[in-house]
């Protein structure tokens, strides 16, 4: 699905920003997003922004290369929304956040995160029951985002995820609108927050 004008999508990751720094999924500068749009650019933030204080101004547009097509920063991790786009024609939004719980989780698992038996993941396009088993992929930073999506290429084959964290960074999830990427995150985010209370209480017990 594409947003229909550059307006309507920077209005909508705009909102979404105010979203995720009152919950804490923001801090610093942190997280980026992105839009499809329908001419085959992305509106996409502006490298740096406070991303609870977004305006317009703070939001911009790329090329399906990456390529300022307005003069302005790209987000650092440009590449790494743009490489889900080339992927998955039917993603019309990509979001990251970088919330304490999420991080916190990708630092202790030394594997893929398994959610299972959570009525939450229902949240999540496609699943329809409880039972189902939702892998999230795990892997690991670097500031060379080429090596990221390397790390992650061979996770999105076949049924893909619907998110992926970055050890020690943050989490990526996407949808075919910014509203289901939203939902995708805010999903994610719960459950991990979920994830981290209960390791801490059977530690506990
Ligand atoms: C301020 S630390 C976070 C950044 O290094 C980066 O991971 C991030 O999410 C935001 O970078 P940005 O270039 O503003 O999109
Ligand atoms: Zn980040």
């Amino acid at each position: 699905m594409v947003a229909s004008t550059f307006e309507t999508a920077a209005d909508a990751i705009v909102a979404v920003g105010r979203a995720f720094d009152v919950r804490g999924w923001a801090p610093a500068t942190s997280g980026n997003y992105s839009v499809r749009l329908e001419d085959g650019s992305f509106a996409v933030t502006v490298s740096g922004w406070h991303k609870g204080r977004l305006t317009r101004d703070g939001v911009m547009r790329v090329d399906a290369r990456g390529a300022s097509l307005d003069g302005k920063r790209p987000s650092a991790e440009t590449a790494l929304h743009l490489s889900l786009y080339r992927r998955f024609p039917e993603v019309g939004a990509v979001l990251h956040s970088h919330s304490p719980q999420a991080v916190a989780l990708s630092r202790v698992l030394r594997d893929d995160w398994t959610i299972r038996g959570h009525e939450l993941g229902k949240a999540f396009p496609g699943v329809t029951t409880h039972l189902a088993e939702i892998i999230v992929p795990v892997v690991e930073n670097s500031q060379d985002m080429g090596d990221i999506d390397a790390a992650i290429a061979s996770r999105l084959a076949g049924l893909p995820p619907p998110a992926y964290l970055i050890r020690g960074h943050g989490l990526y999830g996407w949808g075919a609108d910014i509203a289901e990427a939203e939902r995708v995150i805010e999903a994610t985010e719960w459950l991990a927050a979920c994830e981290v209370a209960e390791r801490s209480m059977r530690r506990d017990a």
